[in-house]
């Protein structure tokens, strides 16, 4: 059965159409610069680039491409469920959901937690049941694989009842792509992903990283929102907890000036003043940018003293894990990190590292040294096999629902 995985972020949509059993991959592609006159979307089938630009095209429009898309190939009528990544469930969801009004409701209940990602979210899963009707639609969270959290990680130390009454605690993200990474190292470790230790890093434009022991997250670096922790493309990551108020007083900005600039004008963007995005800072860096050099150095610095305190949630450290598109394809940050953690019993294998780009997975480290592995994560697929193991009573560790529970959480539509 084809899976139709939708992933739609704050500007940008990524889906493939893949076998959750195999993986096999029959389309794949990114709509980025949604809404903006650079719009544009590519696809990937078999091996096969094609890009092709949309000005000013929205999630619906570039909905309806990709359907046409499916269509000319024959899939569309193949594709047996539609599997979304959620990025905020809460404290609701530990596991992937079978999406009916409840589910929506609850995903809608949780945009003032995730304001960019949630609205994309349900902006994607509404295109997907007005064209799909008779599907089911499967919600995969990325809180939900830290859901395991212990209340000593989880918890902030604010009045009880900012946590009781409004649920205000570290919930975590990019849960799915930290728990295939985990999966990932133990296959290469050749060792059972139950008695592994584990740091997991998932540097893309969002970073962020998980303390994962036996397979479970103890411990993760972005918090309430996906704003807290590492330096990130556009967004600050820890800031002292004073700076709004001191902006409002100081400088007269209103509390959606300073947030705003916080998520889309801070990070590897704010500290530049040149661009986000690592592989144009680092030729910068190079050619003697001071803005590049220094936003590369403050994300290094600050991700390796988050891996040396992510550390202390984990009995031993095993591995490290970098992955994303910055952990899979900048030798250079790895390099840097690694040379700053030898107090955790890393050592760099430098051939090894500068031999590990996109697709090539490896092991980093020196023999003798706690190994560092490059791990290529793979969230479309992850989707596709949360989503199967709830719709499949008969696999181990699936939900059981039965075909009338189904009924009664899609409102009839299963
Ligand atoms: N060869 C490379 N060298 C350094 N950074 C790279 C390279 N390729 C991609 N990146 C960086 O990866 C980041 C995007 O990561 P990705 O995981 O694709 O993003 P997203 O979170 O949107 O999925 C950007 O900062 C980009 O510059
Ligand atoms: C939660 C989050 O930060 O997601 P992304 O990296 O896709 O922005
Ligand atoms: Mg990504």
């Amino acid at each position: 059965m084809w899976t139709l995985v939708l992933n739609c972020g704050s500007s940008s949509v990524k889906f493939a159409l893949l076998q959750a059993e195999s993986g096999e991959t029959a389309l794949s592609g990114l709509a980025e610069r949604l809404g903006s006159p650079e719009a544009r979307l590519v696809l990937s089938q078999a091996g096969q680039k094609t890009e092709s630009a949309h000005p000013d095209a929205s999630y619906a429009e570039v909905f309806a491409l990709l359907l046409a898309e499916l269509e000319q190939l024959g899939l569309r009528e193949q594709v047996g469920v539609v599997a979304h990544r959620v990025v905020h469930g809460g404290e609701k969801f530990s596991a992937p959901a079978l999406i009916g009004p409840d589910v929506l409701e609850s995903i809608r209940a949780c945009i003032p937690l995730a304001p960019l990602h949630n609205p994309a979210n349900l902006a994607g899963i509404e295109a997907a049941q007005a064209s799909f009707p008779g599907l089911p639609q499967v919600a995969v969270f990325d809180t939900a694989f830290h859901q395991t959290l212990p209340p000593v990680a989880y918890r902030y130390a604010v009045p009880k009842e900012w946590y009781t009454e409004h649920g205000v605690r570290r919930y975590g993200f990019h849960g799915t792509s930290h728990a295939y990474v985990a999966q990932e190292a133990a296959r290469m470790l050749n060792r059972p992903l139950a008695e592994l230790h584990l740091v997991t890093a998932h540097l893309g434009n969002g970073c962020s990283l998980a303390a994962v022991s036996g397979g479970k997250s103890l411990d993760t670096s972005m918090g309430l929102t996906p704003l807290e922790g590492l330096v990130m493309g556009t967004r600050s990551g820890d800031v002292d907890p004073n700076l709004h108020d001191y902006l409002a007083r100081q400088a007269g900005l209103s509390l959606e000036v300073v947030t705003d600039a916080l998520n889309r004008r801070s990070g590897l963007t704010g500290l530049s003043g040149l661009s986000g995005d690592m592989r144009q800072l680092e030729e910068a860096a190079v050619q003697g940018h001071a803005g590049a050099t220094l936003a590369v150095e403050v994300f290094v610095y600050r991700l390796a003293k988050s891996i040396a305190a992510m550390s202390v949630a984990l009995p031993g450290l095993d591995a490290l894990v970098f992955t994303g598109g910055i952990g899979e394809n900048s030798a250079g940050v790895r390099a840097k990190v690694l040379n700053r953690l030898g107090l955790l019993g890393f050592a760099l294998d430098e051939a090894a590292n500068d031999a590990a780009v996109r697709g090539v997975a490896g092991q980093i480290g020196r023999p003798g040294s706690t190994p560092a592995l490059v791990v290529g994560t793979n969230e479309e697929l992850m989707i596709a096999r949360e989503a199967a193991r709830l719709l499949t009573p008969e696999r181990p560790g699936s939900q059981q629902l039965g075909s009338n529970t189904l009924r009664a959480v899609t409102g009839g539509l299963a």
